[in-house]
Formats: structure tokens, C-alpha cells, sequence
């Protein structure tokens, strides 16, 4: 008799119709804050559909993306992340490193370019937007800011069923998520497709947790975004779903939940591909001056929390200067 086989690690990540929720249906609501719980608390990953960002608004802001990336470089470079005091703007490939840990690493092959509304200058990434000039890329603030506004409604909402799915009152993350200051920030991103000698070697985004609270991913159909299944140490794919967001745990929420909700290490593989890849995080991290400590009933009676009480700010300034190097006037001004 030959040796019993393990059964190879199954990693889910569900697929959570929010429709529902959304419609305002108490049953559904229970259902899908019971699904979210489920996911979060193993492997913070879940693919969300039947949400409120339209596919019209998709569609525009993919196809403006692609019609940006596809610029000649010097004109991409006029809008260099390194020239904004806030981190805004176009970010060339190898202009970020997001596994921290493996010294031998490549640099992220991609590029990206990121948003948010603009704010006056003073806290952690406040400041003005880079964008094209409208001859240049025509209708692309219009179609980005038309999805970033799109998204941001739907990080709300999401916020609201984390905080039923953690029993706790639907609108006590609120004042964090819908703080006009607070850390919203959109990145498109272009892979290219990857040439034979450099499939395998590189990495479209090295393995990292995301810093904040909560993303939420658009990607196309090609594929790439893979999770850890930190037990077993193997990789699995996140397959595209077309018009789903991948929502994801990042480490404040991982440390605010006392770890019962999870921030799993993620990275995008440079598979040999003809095709380019688009994909969209939208970060939404919260207001900088929350404190995060041990939301209620997240720790066992007779337990101590696993951390200290930190403020938002601190561990995101952190973040961003482990992953891009010290940058921006609000770091230099504090170095
Ligand atoms: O492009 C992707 O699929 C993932 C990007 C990502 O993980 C990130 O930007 O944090
Ligand atoms: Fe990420």
C-alpha cells in the first residue's frame, strides 16, 4: 500500500455577492457580514461582486489608464511621484520595493500612477494631484475621478459590514473611513508583458502585506495576484473575476482586530505573458490621528492585547519610507 497523499492546502477566497447588503436587506446583510467574518478571520482575502461601482465607470477608467501607460516615457516622467511632496502622480517600473525582507529581491515591474483628492498641504500625503495635460491623455481625470469617488462609496459601505461582521455598531468605523483628511489614495498599475529571460526571476509586485486597513483591487482578466497560505508556505492564485474587487486586510485592521482578522502576505508573479496587465488598489487607511487598539471584543477575557495603542499616522509614514526610500516634503520636513 503507498503512502496516504496530504490533500494539497485549499485556500478560499470567497466570492461575496453584496447586493444585497447594499439594497439594504437585513437577512442578506447578516449573511454577508457572517461571510466577510469568516473570510477575514482566515484568509483575509474574498473577491466581492454585485457592488456599486458601475461597469461603465470601470470600463472608462481602465481604458484611460492604458491610454496613460502608453505614453512615450519622457512624457510619463513630467509627472514623476519623485517631483510631488506627496507621493502623487506617475511612479516608473522599479520605483518601489514592497518585499522588504528578501534582500535579492528585483524591484516591483511595474509602473503606477496614483490619486487622491486634493487636500492643503501640511498632513502626511495632502497636497495637489499630477495629471496630464487634457490634450495629452483626453478624459483622463474626469474618468479617474470619477472612479475614485465610486470606490471610495464602496470602502464605506464596507467598513459598515466589517464593523456588523466584528458585532459591533454599523457605523463605528465611520468617523476612520469617511475622514475627508484621512488616508485615501488610488494606484493604477501597468505590468508589461514579460520577456522569457525575465519570467520567473522578477516580481510584478514582491510578497508584502498591505499597510493599512482596507483595499480593494480591481484587476483585469490577465492574472498574477497570488496569496501566501502561511501555514503550508505555498502560493495561490486570486483568479480574475472580471468586475470583482479583491478586498483585502491590511496590517492596521490585522493590529486593530487584535489579529483575529488576517493581513496576508500577497505578491503579483511576472508570469511569461504577451499581455500587459492592469490592475487598481484603492487603499482606504483611515483618519492619521485614530488611535488603533484592540477593538471591542476582540480580545479573550483574562488576555492582554497583542499591542500596544498606535496612531494611524506613525505606522503609515513608516510604511512609505520602508517601501520607497525617505520622499516627500512631510518626511523630509520631520527627518
Ligand atoms: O496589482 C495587483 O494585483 C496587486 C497590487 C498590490 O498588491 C498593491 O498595490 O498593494
Ligand atoms: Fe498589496
Amino acid at each position: 500500500m503507498g503512502s496516504i497523499e496530504q490533500p494539497e492546502p485549499t485556500v478560499k477566497i470567497p466570492i461575496i455577492d453584496v447586493s444585497g447588503y447594499l439594497a439594504g436587506d437585513p437577512k442578506a446583510t447578516a449573511a454577508c457580514a457572517a461571510e466577510l467574518r469568516e473570510a477575514c478571520e482566515n484568509q483575509g482575502f474574498l473577491q466581492v461582486i454585485g457592488h456599486s461601482v458601475s461597469e461603465a465607470t470601470q470600463k472608462k477608467f481602465l481604458d484611460a489608464i492604458s491610454r496613460f501607460f502608453a505614453l512615450p516615457t519622457e512624457e510619463k516622467e513630467k509627472l514623476s511621484q519623485s517631483n510631488s511632496p506627496c507621493y502623487r502622480g506617475y511612479e516608473k517600473i522599479g520605483g518601489q520595493k514592497l518585499d522588504e525582507l528578501d534582500t535579492n529581491a528585483t524591484t516591483d515591474q511595474k509602473e503606477g500612477f496614483s490619486i487622491r483628492p486634493e487636500r492643503p498641504l501640511g498632513k502626511f500625503l495632502a497636497g495637489p494631484n499630477q495629471w496630464p495635460e487634457e490634450s495629452v491623455v483626453p478624459g483622463f481625470k474626469e474618468a479617474y475621478m470619477e472612479y475614485f469617488w465610486a470606490v471610495h462609496s464602496l470602502s464605506k459601505a464596507m467598513f459598515q459590514l466589517m464593523a456588523l461582521s466584528l458585532g459591533l455598531d454599523r457605523t463605528y468605523f465611520d468617523a476612520f473611513a469617511a475622514d475627508p483628511d484621512g488616508i485615501c489614495l488610488c494606484r493604477a498599475h501597468h505590468y508589461p508583458p514579460t520577456p522569457p529571460d525575465a519570467a520567473g526571476r522578477t516580481r510584478g509586485v514582491g510578497a508584502h502585506t498591505d499597510f493599512g486597513a482596507l483595499t480593494l483591487l480591481l484587476q483585469d482578466t490577465v492574472g498574477g495576484l497570488e496569496v501566501l497560505h502561511k501555514r503550508t508556505g505555498t502560493w495561490h492564485s486570486v483568479l480574475p473575476v472580471e468586475g470583482a474587487y479583491v478586498c483585502n486586510i491590511g496590517d492596521l485592521m490585522q493590529r486593530w482586530t487584535n489579529n483575529r482578522y488576517r493581513s496576508t502576505m500577497h505578491r503579483v508573479i511576472s508570469p511569461l505573458s504577451h499581455t500587459d496587465r492592469y490592475s487598481c488598489a484603492f487603499f482606504n487607511d483611515g483618519a492619521l490621528d485614530m488611535m488603533i487598539e484592540a477593538l471591542p471584543g476582540c480580545v479573550p477575557e483574562g488576555e492582554k492585547p497583542a499591542y500596544e495603542p498606535l496612531k494611524v499616522e506613525k505606522h503609515i509614514v513608516e510604511r512609505y519610507v520602508q517601501s520607497y526610500g525617505a520622499g516627500g516634503t512631510y518626511i523630509e520636513q520631520r527627518a
